[in-house]
């Protein structure tokens, strides 16, 4: 009993992790507009249960990679908040996840919805 309240309470505090993530981002706003207009075209064009899947494992790791990129950047600003070429490499790094990842949803968002467009 003692485990699943303890479940419970990582579980919301993972929710609280994303809706701070959304309060203090304007980036994760965008990545909350682009997920819904996503979800929006993708039930107007009648995706298959396929393409559905590919969808949200697309946006899942845009947002994974956002996420995981703004707490490298809070944590290199906490504990480093003078320029350092280390300090750099690091947010370089962590922004270039994301732009893989949103390079990789946009070719997945590209075949799936520029077909059934045309
Ligand atoms: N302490 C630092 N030392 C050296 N370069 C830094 C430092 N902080 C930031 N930079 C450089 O500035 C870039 C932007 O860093 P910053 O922390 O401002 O992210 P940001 O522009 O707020 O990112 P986002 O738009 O995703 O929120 C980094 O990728 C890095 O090249």
């Amino acid at each position: 009993m003692q485990t699943l309240r303890n479940r419970l309470r990582s579980f919301r505090f993972a929710f609280n992790g994303i809706l701070a993530f959304l309060r203090s981002e304007p980036n994760g706003r965008i990545h909350l507009v682009a997920t819904i207009a996503v979800v929006a075209l993708a039930s107007w064009l009648g995706c298959t249960l396929t393409e559905w899947a590919l969808l949200t494992f697309a946006m899942a790791l845009v947002w994974v990679t956002e996420m995981l990129n703004t707490a490298i950047e809070k944590t290199m600003d906490l504990l480093h908040p003078e320029r350092h070429s280390s300090v750099k490499w690091i947010k370089d790094v962590a922004a270039g996840a994301v732009l893989v990842a949103a390079l990789a949803a946009a070719v997945v968002g590209g075949l799936i919805f520029i077909p059934k467009l045309i």
